[in-house]
C-alpha cells in the first residue's frame, strides 16, 4: 500500500468516502521528478515589487497567484469532516529540499500527498459561491447548492510570497446529496481521495506536526470546534 501500512495510510480514523485507492494507484503512476527555471505560466507570475519607504528603494520578490476558494464540509450522517488527499509535487520538493539540507535520501512519493479542504482556484467569473459549490461537486461527488455555502471569512494566503485572497465557505452534506465519484478533473491530472474525518478526532489531526495538511483545514477545524463549543454548530 504505497510503501505504508493502513495505520498510516488513513491515521486518526480517517475513512475513504470517493476514490479509494487514489493515493496507491497515484505512487504507481508517479515516476521521475525535477525541477527545472519558470517558463511562462498560466498559474502564478514572479516579479519583483519596487517600493519606497523612507525616501529609500526597497525591494519584494512575489509570486502572483490566483485568488482561491475552499469549502468546510461536514457530513452529517457520518458526523464528520470531508477532507480531500492528493499527491502535491510543491509538498514533495519541499519535503525533498528539507531531507537533502540534512543529508537524507530522498522521501518516497507518498510523502507528497496532503490532507485540504475541498478548494479550487477561482479561474471563471462567477460569484465566489457558485466556484465553491462547482468544487464540491468536481472533487467531493456531492450535490450543494450555491446559496447553501455559509461564508466563514476570507484571508490571504502565503502573505510573504503571494498574497493572494482565499475566501473559505462551509457546508453540511448527507449521502442524500451524493451525486458522482468526485475526485476532481482525471484531464488536470487531478487524483483526490475523499475521507472522513471523525469530529471527535478533528483536534488531534490538526495538531499533529508530521501530517502534511493545508493552513485552511487546521483554520476550518477550529472554527468547527469552536461554533461547536458556542453549541452554535453540528453535533
Ligand atoms: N501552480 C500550478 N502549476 C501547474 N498546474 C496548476 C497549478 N495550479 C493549478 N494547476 C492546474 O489547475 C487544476 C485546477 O486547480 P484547482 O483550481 O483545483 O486548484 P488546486 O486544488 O490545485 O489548489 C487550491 O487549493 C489549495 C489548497 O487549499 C489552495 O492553496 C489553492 O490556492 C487553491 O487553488 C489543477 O489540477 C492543475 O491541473
Amino acid at each position: 500500500m504505497a510503501g505504508l501500512s493502513k495505520e498510516e495510510m488513513y491515521p486518526y480514523g480517517l475513512r475513504p468516502v470517493q476514490g479509494e485507492g487514489k493515493m496507491e494507484a497515484t505512487v504507481e503512476r508517479l515516476g521521475k521528478i525535477s525541477t527545472a527555471p519558470m517558463q511562462e505560466s498560466r498559474f502564478v507570475k514572479t516579479h519583483s515589487i519596487l517600493y519606497e519607504l523612507d525616501g529609500k528603494e526597497r525591494r519584494w520578490d512575489m509570486v502572483i497567484s490566483m485568488p482561491s476558494v475552499g469549502v468546510l464540509l461536514y457530513h452529517k450522517d457520518l458526523k464528520a469532516m470531508l477532507v480531500v488527499r492528493q499527491f502535491r509535487a510543491t509538498v514533495w520538493c519541499s519535503r525533498q529540499q528539507e531531507a537533502a539540507a540534512e543529508g537524507r535520501a530522498d522521501p518516497p512519493h507518498a510523502a507528497g500527498f496532503t490532507y485540504e479542504l475541498c478548494a479550487g482556484l477561482v479561474d471563471k467569473e462567477k460569484p465566489l459561491p457558485q466556484v465553491a459549490a462547482e468544487e464540491v461537486e468536481e472533487e467531493c461527488g456531492f450535490k450543494v447548492a450555491a446559496e447553501a455555502l455559509q461564508l466563514v471569512t476570507g484571508y490571504r494566503s502565503s502573505v510573504g510570497t503571494s498574497g493572494s485572497q482565499h475566501t473559505l465557505f462551509f457546508a453540511e452534506v448527507g449521502e442524500s446529496d451524493r451525486s458522482g465519484a468526485g475526485g476532481g478533473l482525471t484531464d488536470d491530472g487531478e487524483a483526490i481521495e475523499v475521507l472522513a474525518l471523525p469530529l471527535d478526532r478533528c483536534q488531534d489531526f490538526i495538531a499533529d506536526v508530521h501530517i502534511p495538511k493545508s493552513a485552511a483545514l487546521v483554520l476550518g477545524m477550529l472554527w468547527l470546534q469552536a461554533r461547536i463549543n458556542a453549541q452554535q454548530g453540528p453535533s
